[in-house]
């Protein structure tokens, strides 16, 4: 288990590179842990799925696209006192379908520049760094 004597949640979290390069990001519901913040789409592995089918099946649910490749960013454990993730992020580098907000929510397609001044979950700021070395080394 990692070493660790923490249970983390594993969660599948997708950074969703669009052809101009844009990120797609979603509005969490304010009813749910972190409501009303930003996120990159995704959500809980369930039993012994692997991340692949964890991403295909979140992104499926809730943007209805297919992913068609996926590449591993960062692992971001965060403990945010009355619960542990384990932020599984990966770039989702090509994908099929054109994106909605399946359960009603908000997305927006962000400038990598930009993302830093977007609101997101406190266990984010890895990944919005992650993103941004990213893009800075595909651009070389
Ligand atoms: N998807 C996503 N989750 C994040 C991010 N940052 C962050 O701290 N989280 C946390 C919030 C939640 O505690 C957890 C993800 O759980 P979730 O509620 O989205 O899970 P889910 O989509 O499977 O939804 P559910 O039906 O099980 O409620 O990870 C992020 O950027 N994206
Ligand atoms: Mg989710």
């Amino acid at each position: 288990m990692g070493g660790s004597a923490i249970k983390h949640i594993h969660v599948a979290v997708g950074v969703i590179l669009g052809a101009d390069g844009r990120i797609l990001l979603a509005k969490r519901p304010e009813h749910l842990h972190m409501g009303g913040r930003w996120e990159f789409p995704g959500g809980k592995v369930e039993g012994n799925e692997s991340i692949q089918v964890a991403m295909a099946r979140e992104l499926k649910e809730e943007l209805d696209i297919e992913v068609k490749a996926m590449e591993p960013l960062i692992e971001v454990r965060h403990d945010y006192g009355d619960k542990q993730v384990f932020l599984d992020t990966w770039c989702v580098t090509e994908f099929a379908g054109k994106e909605r907000g399946v359960e009603g929510q908000e997305l927006a397609w962000v400038p990598v520049s930009e993302l830093p001044e977007y609101h997101f979950p406190d266990a984010n700021q890895p990944i919005v760094d992650a993103v941004l070395k990213y893009a800075n080394a595909s651009h070389e």
